[in-house]
Parts: structure tokens; C-alpha cells; sequence
């Protein structure tokens, strides 16, 4: 709706060429999917490291505690098409997540659960947050992943594989063992998201695709279409 309503309100006050290009930069912003993909876990398990490294290719020197939610996006481009991936960067602190709880989970499209390879606690925990994601009614076919951060810790690793992987397999989610942290890791972590945008492209999904237009205004349709082949 505010795709029409920025429409109309730019057209009427240019010239036709104005609002045709006006119209046709619409389209392209509405052709590009975006996938939103909530990063969720304990307080300081790595979420904000991991979705920086994704999106910003580094690892950031110094981080706080996440309040409410940071958005990071990055555009990728699969089979020639290109999606814009939402991170949704989500407090692990109780206090700082309240209020936004409802939030994290709207119209999501994948979820990222992580917990610390060094801290059995936050892998124990993914139980809650799993109930918490289930409570919030997301359908058994947004795609789940788990991922085991600061394997750079070799020395302090608590959670053996094993172990992760059983959790995983029981729970119907890939397992990611990684590290925001070491650079030779940033290809696993990006293969994390990469993976999910690809299984999303290959879902029935809305597709804002179809842009139509009747008596000047740009309406969109919603169509369904399934798609095989993929390169992750
Ligand atoms: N060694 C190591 N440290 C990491 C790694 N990822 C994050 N850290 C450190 O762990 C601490 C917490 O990282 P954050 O990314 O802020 O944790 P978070 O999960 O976002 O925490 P909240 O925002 O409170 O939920 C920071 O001191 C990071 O530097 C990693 O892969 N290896
Ligand atoms: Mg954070």
C-alpha cells in the first residue's frame, strides 16, 4: 500500500516522463525480494558478530549488548536474481527484548537460533527459544537453522559436535559450526545465509512480481511459483 501511495503522490506533481521513470524504478524496487531472517540466541553468544560479518565482511572491534533490534541488509544475487537479505539482529537480554518480541517474529521468512560452542548454557537454552519462535505461531515451513559460534575458542569448547548435530537432526535444522571471529571462517558464514535465501528462492513464495497498472496506479499482485535448481 505505501507502494501506491508514493506512486500517485510523485506522479501528480511531475510531468508524464517523470512519472514514467518514477514508475519504472518502482517496479525494479518491487521486483527485488527481500527475505527477512531473525537471528535469535542468548545475551553475547555472537549474534551481532556473525550478522556483521555477513553483511559487513569484518568483525566488528568492539560490540554492546543489542537493544530491541539492529537491522543489517545485504543484497545478493541468486540464479541472476537479486534478493535483498534482511538480517534482524535481535537482543539476547530479556530487559532489552520485550517489547519487541512481537516484532521478531511478523511475517518472518527464516530463523537463525545460535549459541556459544564454549558456553553449554546457551546451548541448553536453545530449547526456551525454540518454544519462544513456536509460540509465536511461525509455520512448521519457515526454514530453521542452528549455528555453533566462536569455534575459534578451541581450547574452551563445551558442546561437542555430536551433540549439536543430534539437536539439529531432532529438530529438522542444519547445523553451522563457525566463527564470526577467525576471517577464514567468513565463507561458512556467509554459506549460512546464502543457504537459507536459497532454499527461500526455491520455496513457494510471494512473489511481488506482476506490477499492473490500471488508470495510472500501480497495483501488485501476488503470485506463487516454485523454482528446482540452485547453486548452494
Ligand atoms: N572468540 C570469539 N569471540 C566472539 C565471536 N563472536 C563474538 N564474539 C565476542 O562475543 C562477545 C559478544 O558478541 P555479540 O555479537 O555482541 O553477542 P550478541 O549475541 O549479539 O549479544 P546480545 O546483543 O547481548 O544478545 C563480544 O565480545 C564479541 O567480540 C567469535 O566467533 N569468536
Ligand atoms: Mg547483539
Amino acid at each position: 500500500m505505501d507502494f501506491q501511495r508514493a506512486g500517485r503522490s510523485r506522479a501528480s506533481s511531475s510531468s508524464n516522463d517523470a512519472a514514467s521513470s518514477i514508475t519504472s524504478s518502482l517496479e525494479l524496487s518491487i521486483q527485488t525480494r527481500i527475505f527477512k531472517i531473525i537471528v535469535i540466541g542468548d545475551s553475547n553468544v555472537g549474534k551481532t558478530c556473525l550478522t556483521f560479518r555477513f553483511t559487513g565482511g569484518s568483525f566488528p572491534d568492539k560490540t554492546e549488548a543489542t537493544i530491541g533490534v539492529d537491522f543489517r541488509e545485504k543484497a545478493v544475487e541468486i540464479e541472476g536474481e537479486t534478493i535483498k537479505v534482511q538480517v534482524w539482529d535481535t537482543a539476547g537480554q530479556e530487559r532489552f527484548r520485550k517489547s519487541m518480541v512481537e516484532h521478531y517474529y511478523r511475517n518472518v521468512h527464516a530463523v537463525v537460533f545460535v549459541y556459544d560452542v564454549t558456553k553449554m548454557t546457551s546451548f541448553r537454552n536453545l530449547q526456551t527459544w525454540i518454544e519462544e519462535c513456536n509460540g509465536h505461531r511461525v509455520s512448521a515451513s519457515v526454514p530453521r537453522v542452528l549455528v555453533g559460534n566462536k569455534c575459534d575458542l578451541v581450547e574452551h569448547i563445551q558442546v561437542p559436535s555430536n551433540m549439536a548435530l543430534k539437536f539439529a537432526d531432532s529438530h529438522n535444522m542444519l547445523l553451522f559450526e563457525t566463527s564470526a571471529k577467525d576471517p577464514r571462517e567468513s565463507q561458512n558464514v556467509d554459506s549460512i545465509f546464502m543457504s537459507i535465501a536459497c532454499r527461500l528462492k526455491a520455496q513457494k513464495s510471494l512473489l511481488y512480481r506482476d506490477v499492473e497498472r490500471e488508470d495510472g496506479r500501480v497495483r501488485l499482485t501476488q503470485e506463487t511459483e516454485t523454482k528446482s535448481s540452485c547453486p548452494c
